[in-house]
């Protein structure tokens, strides 16, 4: 399957935030229209003709004037990045923002940062999941500013259902062409090797509960992690897990359990979490305040040992939704779970 800009053009259920005509009247232009969404082998959507003839002049603009772009040399990722966020007019990252927050249907901040991305001959970009590790962005738009490109320039993008298999769907580097997606552990692309150079430029979107902000209280919360500043009330329980359990598993208790010292809880309530985290029991103690701080740790130890995984982010803000913060864990609470 191929996107050719003139491909079957579905109805935009998901505008949200207004109907084209609004869309005209904020903006000087419309922008994103007409998308076409897609499910396999992971959400995202395609968009024909993304911007106007304005708004790609200024992203054009961004290959001429930049100039510290930095080198990415691996064996799998090749091409030449630079941060060009502040080139882009507020207003034109608002309106993006906005058209992706109700497109992808996520609460992402306010905050855009824009890349300009730039890959000459025989450079490609292996497959990849770019799953949102702590902090890292969830959500993706990519304008390929490719003019008169061809089949043979190269440089497609291909979207996989498993980092081993074959693609599943093709993108084409067409001029003025989008494609957004949201960042998951299984969300696998890459881009074929070119034979031209290609331009493009990426939109990155956070969401409000794996901001920067969040990333900095939680590696400080983690800084200098040692297992041995757990309580000695923990040790039996810990050894039975770890002849038992995956060591990624034992690992993040531990660290779940780290974070429940850390924010001042007593032995009880450690040994309670490491259990709930381990998943040796569920947590259900009664107590309000001890539930909330035992699902927090666990989930800010996810988040640090592994990503951030919207399923387990809306579990997390259903079973708190009606509970009160407590003051102990109001900073916690704020970052993992904004309003
Ligand atoms: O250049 C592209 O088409 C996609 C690059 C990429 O891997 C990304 O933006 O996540
Ligand atoms: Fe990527």
């Amino acid at each position: 399957m191929r996107l050719d800009g003139s491909g079957c053009v579905l109805p935009d259920a998901d505008v949200g935030g207004g109907t084209a005509a609004e869309l005209h009247s904020v903006g000087a232009q419309p922008l994103l229209l007409q998308p076409n969404h897609h499910h396999i082998p992971f959400p995202f959507f395609c968009v024909g003709s993304a911007f106007s003839e304005d708004q790609c002049a200024v992203l054009e603009a961004l290959f001429l004037q930049t100039n510290d772009w930095q080198h990415r040399d691996g064996a799998f990722y090749r091409c030449s990045l630079c941060d060009v966020s502040v080139k882009i007019p507020v207003s034109f990252q608002a309106e993006i923002v906005a058209r992706m927050r109700a497109m992808t249907r996520l609460p992402l901040v306010d905050r855009v940062v824009v890349t300009a991305q730039r890959m000459l001959p025989g450079q490609v970009i292996g497959i990849h999941s770019d799953r949102p590790l702590l902090g890292y962005e969830i959500a993706r738009l990519v304008v390929q500013l490719n003019k008169e490109w061809q089949p043979d320039h190269g440089g497609v993008l291909e979207l996989f259902a498993s980092p081993e298999g074959k693609a599943v769907f093709t993108v084409d580097p067409e001029y003025n062409t989008a494609f957004g997606f949201a960042l998951h552990a299984e969300s696998y692309h890459g881009v074929t090797e070119v034979t031209q150079p290609r331009k493009t430029v990426v939109f990155n979107f956070w969401h409000v509960a794996n901001t920067p902000e969040l990333a900095a209280y939680v590696q400080a919360l983690f800084a200098d992690l040692h297992f041995s500043e757990l309580p000695a009330a923990l040790d039996p329980v810990a050894s039975s897990a770890e002849s038992t359990l995956p060591e990624e598993t034992t690992f993040r208790a531990g660290t779940a359990a780290i974070a429940l010292q850390r924010l001042g809880y007593d032995d009880a309530t450690i040994v309670t979490g490491y259990r709930h985290s381990a998943g040796l029991a569920v947590c259900d103690t009664g107590d309000a305040e001890t539930d909330a701080a035992v699902l927090l740790a666990d989930w800010m130890a996810y988040l640090y040992r592994d990503s951030f995984d919207l399923t387990r982010w809306n579990s997390l803000r259903n079973k708190l939704d009606r509970v009160e913060a407590v003051s102990r864990l109001m900073p916690a609470w704020q970052l993992c779970l904004p309003e």
